[in-house]
């Protein structure tokens, strides 16, 4: 087989032979190769491993450049990820963005249920796509925009299960020019287009499932404070008393004044009467987000400080049947924080409340089924500045609920108008005892007479006489008596 390695024995070899065909091209690139200059390869080694020094110098000269031109000639305001305003600008330009988005974000769409680790479980949903962007370029009153999104490897929002899918990074917007004003003017833009777009909703923000950051949890329709039934003029003095608390006058007079800027009610009465109904009302009432305070879920003090530090002054702050987390101090059998184990203190609500760091000019409402259980730190003036006692439905507030679920603007089927409904809800009163329902009990009386007036109003009788055997049978609790405070 020595011919095969032999350069000029082609005449003993087979001519279609590949194998030696093959070997008869690599020696003749092995030749011409030997024929280089091996100071030519070497260069040749040199420059190409400067390449990737090269494109670092690139990168970081091009950062730099653009560092230098941002501190020269664009003006940027920086909105970290869990501010409100965040929310706002992001609203704004996926509003705005242009019909032929290529990137999106493409997640599992989940019903308005708050718990989306649990909704996510029972059932095959469909999918949601949501224009995703990093940069963008933007044009507005005269100005370009350069708004940018940090994605870092914290703020991963996207994987976060409870993230709605708008906002969650710090975003920066720049604008070209030596003044930040245009900036701040489309920042406001921003703020008034989602304002416009919550006026009909009230927003309810809770702590995220790390307890690290508020998140919206829920978009509710507005409920009209007429929609909640108790007390007419204890309604109008509590109204009357928050709108005079907003006033931007009154702030003035309490600062003027020394006095903190702060109010807190306490709505009380049965379960079932509509505490957390009126204060949802009142936050849509006054254009007022709600921050929910869950209590038993804050690890410690420091913590409900801190969440407390991040609720923005202007809101409802709502703190649910606190009567279950701490009961009265001098009636508990410990004598310290009450019977229940708690990881925050007592100490430590109050100190939020209205202690030396706390902030000012949001209202606070507390709710509770047993206001005699609390502490009465916990609700002394100062801290509680009003209670309103919500209890069993009056037959006025029960023929007021008759004509709102017949009313013929809500497109029931009956025929009857106004005055024939107004009759109707007069007849239905007459049978509802006297503050002995609970009106959540009536509200599901009237979810099965929807569709007719005349059926409601003629079988309310017999739906009365089956409900007060059942109390006398204790198969649910009734409560006729006015606890008032
Ligand atoms: N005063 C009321 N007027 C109109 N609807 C009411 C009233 N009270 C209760 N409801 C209805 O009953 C349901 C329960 O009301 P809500 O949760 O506000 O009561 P609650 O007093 O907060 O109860 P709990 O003490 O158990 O938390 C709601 O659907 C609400 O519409």
């Amino acid at each position: 087989m020595a011919y095969l390695f032999h350069a000029g024995g082609a005449a003993s070899q087979p001519l279609l032979d590949p194998w030696s065909h093959g070997i008869g091209v690599m020696k003749d690139v092995f030749f011409r190769w030997s024929e280089l200059d091996l100071t030519q390869i070497g260069s040749f080694v040199a420059i190409a491993s400067t390449v990737p020094t090269a494109w670092r110098f690139l990168q970081h000269t091009g950062r730099e450049l653009y560092g230098w031109i941002r501190q020269c000639f664009l003006a940027s305001v920086t909105i970290p990820g869990g501010d409100p305003l965040n929310r706002s600008v992001v609203k704004w330009i996926l509003a705005n963005r242009s019909r032929h988005s290529r990137s999106f974000t493409g997640r599992t769409k989940i019903g308005p249920s708050s718990d989306r680790a649990a909704a996510l479980k029972k059932t095959q949903h469909p999918t949601q796509y949501c224009s995703h962007w990093h940069t963008r370029w933007l044009w507005y009153c005269g100005n370009i925009f350069v708004v940018t999104r940090a994605f870092d490897s914290f703020s991963s929002s996207l994987s976060d299960p409870s993230y709605d899918g708008v906002g969650g990074e710090d975003i920066t917007i720049s604008c070209f020019g030596w003044s930040a004003e245009p900036v701040k003017r489309f920042i406001e833009a921003c703020r008034e287009y989602a304002d416009r777009q919550a006026q009909f909703f009230v927003i309810i923000y809770a702590r995220d499932r790390y307890g690290l950051a508020w998140q919206p949890k829920a978009r509710k329709p507005i409920r009209l404070l007429e929609t909640v039934h108790f007390d007419k003029e204890v309604k109008q003095e509590l109204l009357g008393d928050i709108r005079n608390y907003l006033d931007s006058k009154t702030q003035l007079r309490y600062q003027s004044r020394s006095m903190p800027y702060r109010r807190g009610y306490l709505f009380y009465g049965p379960p079932g009467t509509g505490k957390s109904s009126l204060s949802v009302a009142i936050a849509g009432e006054f254009g007022l987000d709600l921050y929910e305070v869950k209590i038993p879920s804050v690890g410690t003090d420091a913590d409900l400080e801190q969440m407390f530090q991040e609720i923005p002054p202007r809101c409802v702050v709502l703190l649910e049947d606190i009567d279950a987390v701490w009961v009265d101090r001098s009636s508990s059998d410990s004598g310290s924080e009450g019977n229940h184990v708690q990881n925050c203190t007592l100490s430590g609500l109050l100190n939020v409340l209205d202690g030396v760091g706390s902030q000012e000019g949001r209202i606070v409402i507390m709710t509770t089924n047993h206001p005699e259980q609390l502490d009465s730190a916990l609700i002394r003036p100062g801290r509680v500045d009003m209670k309103v006692y919500l209890g069993n439905i009056s037959q006025k507030s029960a023929e007021e609920m008759f004509i709102r679920m017949f009313s013929p603007d809500l497109g029931c089927t009956s025929r009857l108008d106004m005055e024939q409904i107004q009759e109707l809800a007069v007849q239905f009163a007459s049978n509802v005892p006297e503050d002995t329902f609970t009106p959540s009990l009536l509200q599901g009386f009237f979810q099965h007479h929807l569709e007719s007036p005349e059926n409601a109003a003629s079988n309310i009788a017999a739906w009365v006489k089956k409900e007060l055997v059942k109390t006398s049978d204790k198969d649910f609790e009734l409560i006729t008596s006015k606890r008032k405070l």
